[in-house]
């Protein structure tokens, strides 16, 4: 079993307005509501590539439910605290012509230190009583939670011989970079703030240096993933209007990743699926979410180079 982890769920919404006015009535001409937060798209991806996955969060109030809900009708298990306070919610506004998706994000239930701690419990009992191929920690955490919460958990992982795949910014990154994780994805921008380079090539020079993996994802650029002494640049073109949005591509990718290392023992045949994984979710109506089918296509037209 895969342990996605998502400490800060979310259930996205998907707005459909074509401008927002400060000071005025802004109103959406349709909404979707979709089970997000980035290890729930990393939990929905890796179930559709045929792996088993347990969603690890903080469930809260009627919001939490439902995603729990969701997640079951796919055979994906849940595990974690459940609170009062409703999982947050996060806006996906179709705002701009250029496709750049706009978000509002919530901020999550405020947990305190029980619940916290609960949740580090289930995490470690999940470790030693389950069968865990590679644990996977994306996003955010709710407030209370310690920004180091990250570091902790590839600690643990570790002492059970699990690879962990990290997806997060800032301290919580940092953090977890002191714990050298098997596997880390950041987007060049997370990645500037990080190293200081605009340069996606050496934005992953410089991540590998605390990871034994590190993918850096540059929007239509695609993928650098630097493994080895090499960068696996992978790119795939969408064609502009093929697009519904790019929420949750990188969690699709980080899924793709994990897959690919799982069961394959060529570098660039994960750099191959890792990006098919992340475009084959810009084309899918729901946000997070690919069909099998569509990356199998686009596995094969990856255009992949060894920098
Ligand atoms: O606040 P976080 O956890 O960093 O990011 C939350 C979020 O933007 O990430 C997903 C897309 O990757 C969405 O489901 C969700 O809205």
């Amino acid at each position: 079993m895969i342990l996605a982890v998502c400490a800060n769920p979310s259930v996205d919404a998907f707005w459909d307005i074509d401008e927002i006015n400060k000071g005025t009535t802004n109103r959406s001409a349709n909404e979707q509501y979709f089970p997000g937060g980035k290890g729930i798209h990393v939990a929905f991806a890796l179930q559709e590539l045929n792996e088993q996955v347990t969603a690890l969060g903080v469930w809260g109030g009627v919001t939490g439910r439902w995603i729990q809900e969701e997640c079951h009708k796919k055979d994906i298990a849940t595990i974690g605290p459940e609170v009062e306070e409703w999982t947050r919610t996060c806006i996906t506004n179709r705002c701009d012509t250029d496709w750049a998706d706009t978000e509002l994000l919530g901020a999550g239930p405020s947990l305190t230190p029980g619940q916290s701690n609960d949740f580090l419990s289930i995490y470690r009992r999940a470790l030693t009583e389950s069968t865990v191929k590679a644990v996977v920690l994306s996003g955010s955490v709710p407030k209370g939670m310690s920004q180091d919460i990250y570091k902790q958990m590839i600690t643990e992982a570790r002492t059970h011989d699990i690879p962990a795949y990290v997806d997060a910014s800032n301290d919580l990154l940092e953090h977890a970079l002191e714990a050298n994780p098997f596997a880390v994805h950041i987007n060049q921008k997370e990645g500037k703030a990080l190293t200081g380079h605009n340069n996606p090539v050496k934005i992953a020079k410089s991540l590998r240096k605390q990871c034994h993996i590190a993918a850096v994802t540059a929007g239509k650029d695609g993928l650098y993933l630097a493994a080895n002494n090499h960068i696996y640049h992978g790119r795939y073109s969408i064609n502009k209007q093929d697009i519904i949005s790019t929420i949750g591509s990188g969690d699709c990718l980080l899924a793709g990743l994990c897959k690919a290392i799982l069961t394959r023992d060529d570098i660039e045949e994960w750099t191959k699926l890792a990006t098919a994984c992340g475009s084959a979710n810009c084309i899918h109506p729901k946000l997070g979410m690919f069909k099998a089918q569509d990356v199998n296509r686009i596995f094969n037209q990856v255009r992949l180079e060894i920098l």
